[in-house]
Protein backbone atom coordinates (compact mmCIF):
# COMPACT_ATOMS: atom_id res chain seq x y z
CA UNK A 1 0.00 0.00 0.00
CA UNK A 2 1.41 3.67 -0.86
CA UNK A 3 0.07 6.93 -0.16
CA UNK A 4 2.23 8.87 -2.04
CA UNK A 5 1.22 12.75 -1.54
CA UNK A 6 -1.77 11.37 0.72
CA UNK A 7 -1.87 14.73 3.72
CA UNK A 8 -0.07 12.47 7.15
CA UNK A 9 -3.74 13.08 8.99
CA UNK A 10 -5.18 11.28 5.84
CA UNK A 11 -2.91 8.36 5.92
CA UNK A 12 -3.14 8.00 9.49
CA UNK A 13 -7.09 7.91 9.90
CA UNK A 14 -7.04 4.72 7.61
CA UNK A 15 -4.98 2.81 9.98
CA UNK A 16 -7.17 0.57 11.97
CA UNK A 17 -5.85 2.13 15.55
CA UNK A 18 -7.84 -0.44 17.25
CA UNK A 19 -6.07 -3.19 15.66
CA UNK A 20 -2.56 -1.50 16.23
CA UNK A 21 -3.48 -0.76 19.76
CA UNK A 22 -4.60 -5.20 20.20
CA UNK A 23 -1.19 -5.86 18.72
CA UNK A 24 0.87 -3.61 21.06
CA UNK A 25 -0.91 -4.75 23.89
CA UNK A 26 0.17 -8.15 23.02
CA UNK A 27 3.38 -8.30 21.34
CA UNK A 28 4.56 -4.74 22.86
CA UNK A 29 4.97 -3.92 18.79
CA UNK A 30 2.71 -3.42 15.47
CA UNK A 31 3.74 -3.01 12.07
CA UNK A 32 1.84 0.32 9.93
CA UNK A 33 2.55 -1.24 6.89
CA UNK A 34 3.31 1.10 3.60
CA UNK A 35 3.01 4.71 5.82
CA UNK A 36 5.52 6.50 3.74
CA UNK A 37 5.84 5.73 -0.37
CA UNK A 38 9.39 4.64 -2.03
CA UNK A 39 9.39 8.78 -3.34
CA UNK A 40 9.23 9.96 -0.28
CA UNK A 41 12.19 7.35 1.93
CA UNK A 42 14.54 8.37 -1.23
CA UNK A 43 13.99 11.71 -0.04
CA UNK A 44 14.03 11.67 3.48
CA UNK A 45 17.06 9.13 3.24
CA UNK A 46 18.67 11.82 0.64
CA UNK A 47 18.79 14.68 3.90
CA UNK A 48 21.32 11.87 5.62
CA UNK A 49 24.88 14.24 4.28
CA UNK A 50 22.96 17.94 4.40
CA UNK A 51 24.26 19.05 8.01
CA UNK A 52 21.90 21.99 7.99
CA UNK A 53 19.57 19.36 8.84
CA UNK A 54 20.98 17.90 12.21
CA UNK A 55 21.56 18.95 15.59
CA UNK A 56 24.65 15.99 16.19
CA UNK A 57 26.27 13.23 14.46
CA UNK A 58 27.00 10.05 17.07
CA UNK A 59 29.43 7.50 15.86
CA UNK A 60 28.18 4.04 17.64
CA UNK A 61 31.57 2.66 17.29
CA UNK A 62 32.83 4.76 19.58
CA UNK A 63 30.11 4.94 22.11
CA UNK A 64 29.99 0.51 21.90
CA UNK A 65 26.53 1.02 20.97
CA UNK A 66 27.44 -0.76 17.75
CA UNK A 67 28.72 -0.30 14.11
CA UNK A 68 26.80 2.49 11.82
CA UNK A 69 26.27 6.21 12.18
CA UNK A 70 23.24 8.46 13.13
CA UNK A 71 22.14 11.89 13.46
CA UNK A 72 19.49 13.73 15.28
CA UNK A 73 17.38 16.21 13.28
CA UNK A 74 17.51 20.20 14.69
CA UNK A 75 14.20 22.29 14.98
CA UNK A 76 12.55 23.15 12.86
CA UNK A 77 12.01 19.55 11.59
CA UNK A 78 12.20 18.56 8.01
CA UNK A 79 7.71 19.26 6.85
CA UNK A 80 7.05 15.41 6.78
CA UNK A 81 8.95 14.57 9.53
CA UNK A 82 7.26 17.37 12.14
CA UNK A 83 3.67 15.87 10.58
CA UNK A 84 4.37 12.46 11.07
CA UNK A 85 5.79 13.10 15.06
CA UNK A 86 2.74 15.56 15.82
CA UNK A 87 -0.10 13.42 13.50
CA UNK A 88 1.17 9.94 15.11
CA UNK A 89 1.06 11.09 18.93
CA UNK A 90 -2.54 11.37 19.49
CA UNK A 91 -3.45 7.83 17.97
CA UNK A 92 -1.18 6.32 20.41
CA UNK A 93 -1.18 9.05 23.97
CA UNK A 94 -4.76 6.68 24.78
CA UNK A 95 -2.67 3.39 24.72
CA UNK A 96 0.18 4.98 26.44
CA UNK A 97 -2.74 5.87 29.11
CA UNK A 98 -4.03 2.39 29.04
CA UNK A 99 -0.57 1.10 29.58
CA UNK A 100 0.31 3.33 32.22
CA UNK A 101 -2.93 2.62 34.27
CA UNK A 102 -2.19 -1.22 33.74
CA UNK A 103 1.38 -0.86 35.26
CA UNK A 104 0.23 1.45 38.16
CA UNK A 105 2.45 4.37 36.39
CA UNK A 106 1.24 7.69 37.69
CA UNK A 107 2.23 9.94 34.25
CA UNK A 108 -0.83 10.43 31.78
CA UNK A 109 -0.37 11.94 28.62
CA UNK A 110 -2.25 14.89 27.03
CA UNK A 111 -3.91 14.39 23.87
CA UNK A 112 -1.82 16.77 21.71
CA UNK A 113 1.96 16.79 21.09
CA UNK A 114 2.36 20.26 21.34
CA UNK A 115 1.11 20.07 25.05
CA UNK A 116 3.37 17.27 25.83
CA UNK A 117 6.47 18.98 24.29
CA UNK A 118 5.69 21.99 26.72
CA UNK A 119 6.07 19.04 29.38
CA UNK A 120 9.42 17.95 28.26
CA UNK A 121 10.52 21.89 27.99
CA UNK A 122 9.56 22.37 31.84
CA UNK A 123 11.80 19.52 32.62
CA UNK A 124 14.45 20.96 30.51
CA UNK A 125 14.35 18.23 27.75
CA UNK A 126 14.33 20.92 24.82
CA UNK A 127 16.72 18.67 22.30
CA UNK A 128 15.02 17.02 19.32
CA UNK A 129 14.87 13.94 19.33
CA UNK A 130 14.09 12.67 15.98
CA UNK A 131 16.47 11.20 14.08
CA UNK A 132 18.20 9.10 10.52
CA UNK A 133 20.33 6.45 10.76
CA UNK A 134 22.76 4.93 8.13
CA UNK A 135 24.00 1.70 8.43
CA UNK A 136 26.75 -0.15 5.83
CA UNK A 137 27.98 -3.50 5.59
CA UNK A 138 29.34 -5.03 9.12
CA UNK A 139 27.24 -2.51 10.65
CA UNK A 140 24.19 -3.35 13.32
CA UNK A 141 22.98 -1.41 16.24
CA UNK A 142 23.10 -3.33 19.85
CA UNK A 143 19.79 -3.36 22.02
CA UNK A 144 18.82 -0.30 23.87
CA UNK A 145 16.35 1.80 25.46
CA UNK A 146 15.95 5.06 23.78
CA UNK A 147 15.56 7.08 27.16
CA UNK A 148 16.27 11.02 27.41
CA UNK A 149 15.50 12.91 30.26
CA UNK A 150 12.72 12.17 33.04
CA UNK A 151 9.90 12.25 30.89
CA UNK A 152 9.79 9.29 28.45
CA UNK A 153 6.51 8.56 25.89
CA UNK A 154 6.14 4.53 26.12
CA UNK A 155 5.98 4.42 22.36
CA UNK A 156 7.87 5.44 19.84
CA UNK A 157 7.83 4.77 15.73
CA UNK A 158 10.66 3.66 13.45
CA UNK A 159 10.10 3.39 9.26
CA UNK A 160 12.65 1.82 7.45
CA UNK A 161 13.52 3.89 4.71
CA UNK A 162 15.78 1.38 2.33
CA UNK A 163 14.47 -1.50 0.30
CA UNK A 164 15.65 -5.08 1.91
CA UNK A 165 17.61 -7.31 -0.51
CA UNK A 166 17.74 -4.54 -3.10
CA UNK A 167 19.68 -1.69 -1.28
CA UNK A 168 20.77 -4.23 1.97
CA UNK A 169 20.53 -7.99 3.02
CA UNK A 170 20.44 -8.84 6.67
CA UNK A 171 19.97 -5.87 8.89
CA UNK A 172 16.36 -7.02 10.43
CA UNK A 173 14.23 -5.06 13.19
CA UNK A 174 14.76 -6.73 16.77
CA UNK A 175 12.94 -6.59 20.07
CA UNK A 176 13.45 -8.45 23.09
CA UNK A 177 11.26 -8.59 25.64
CA UNK A 178 12.70 -9.17 29.54
CA UNK A 179 10.08 -10.69 31.41
CA UNK A 180 10.31 -11.09 35.37
CA UNK A 181 12.15 -14.42 36.41
CA UNK A 182 11.78 -15.62 32.95
CA UNK A 183 14.05 -16.30 29.90
CA UNK A 184 13.62 -13.30 26.85
CA UNK A 185 11.67 -13.28 24.22
CA UNK A 186 13.06 -12.55 20.91
CA UNK A 187 10.76 -10.74 18.32
CA UNK A 188 12.02 -9.91 14.60
CA UNK A 189 9.75 -7.21 12.67
CA UNK A 190 9.38 -8.09 8.96
CA UNK A 191 9.70 -4.62 7.54
CA UNK A 192 9.53 -3.62 4.09
CA UNK A 193 10.36 0.11 2.25
CA UNK A 194 8.09 2.30 3.91
CA UNK A 195 6.76 0.40 6.72
CA UNK A 196 7.06 1.38 10.28
CA UNK A 197 6.77 -0.14 13.31
CA UNK A 198 5.45 0.55 16.55
CA UNK A 199 7.22 0.03 19.79
CA UNK A 200 7.38 -0.09 23.75
CA UNK A 201 10.38 2.09 24.68
CA UNK A 202 11.23 0.90 27.68
CA UNK A 203 8.42 -0.66 29.64
CA UNK A 204 4.78 -2.41 29.05
CA UNK A 205 2.06 -4.20 30.42
CA UNK A 206 1.36 -8.15 30.51
CA UNK A 207 -1.68 -9.65 31.16
CA UNK A 208 -0.97 -12.59 33.77
CA UNK A 209 -2.94 -14.77 35.55
CA UNK A 210 -3.40 -12.56 38.62
CA UNK A 211 -2.88 -8.96 36.79
CA UNK A 212 -1.04 -7.60 34.80
CA UNK A 213 2.81 -7.09 35.06
CA UNK A 214 5.28 -5.08 33.59
CA UNK A 215 7.91 -6.34 30.92
CA UNK A 216 11.70 -4.30 29.91
CA UNK A 217 12.10 -3.88 26.49
CA UNK A 218 14.99 -3.18 23.78
CA UNK A 219 15.22 -3.18 20.57
CA UNK A 220 18.25 -2.90 18.03
CA UNK A 221 19.12 -4.52 14.54
CA UNK A 222 21.27 -6.98 13.50
CA UNK A 223 24.19 -7.06 10.96
CA UNK A 224 23.75 -5.53 7.81
CA UNK A 225 25.24 -8.30 5.36
CA UNK A 226 25.52 -6.22 2.24
CA UNK A 227 24.84 -3.32 1.18
CA UNK A 228 23.30 0.53 2.56
CA UNK A 229 20.28 0.41 5.13
CA UNK A 230 18.20 4.28 6.42
CA UNK A 231 15.90 4.57 8.97
CA UNK A 232 13.87 7.21 10.51
CA UNK A 233 13.22 7.32 14.50
CA UNK A 234 10.51 9.52 15.78
CA UNK A 235 10.83 9.27 19.43
CA UNK A 236 8.34 11.56 21.16
CA UNK A 237 10.01 12.78 24.16
CA UNK A 238 12.64 15.30 24.12
CA UNK A 239 16.35 15.13 25.12
CA UNK A 240 18.00 16.69 28.05
O1 LIG B 1 17.54 1.23 12.44
C1 LIG B 1 16.59 0.75 13.05
O2 LIG B 1 15.75 0.05 12.53
C2 LIG B 1 16.47 1.03 14.53
C3 LIG B 1 16.46 2.49 14.78
C4 LIG B 1 16.38 2.87 16.23
O3 LIG B 1 17.06 2.37 17.10
C5 LIG B 1 15.40 3.89 16.59
O4 LIG B 1 14.68 4.39 15.72
O5 LIG B 1 15.33 4.23 17.78
FE1 LIG C 1 16.52 3.21 19.06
Amino acid sequence: MQHAGQAGDERLSAIAWSQVGGELDERGAAMLPGLLSADECRMLAALYPQGRHFRSTVCMGRHGFGRGEYKYFRYPLPALIQQLRNDLYPHLAPIANRWNEAMGEEARYPSTHADYLVRCQQAGQLRPTPLLLQYGEGDYNCLHQDLYGEHVFPLQVAILLSQPQVDFAGGEFVLTEQRPRMQSRPEVVPLQQGDAVVFAVHHRPVQGARGSYRVNMRHGVSRIRAGHRHTLGIIFHDAT
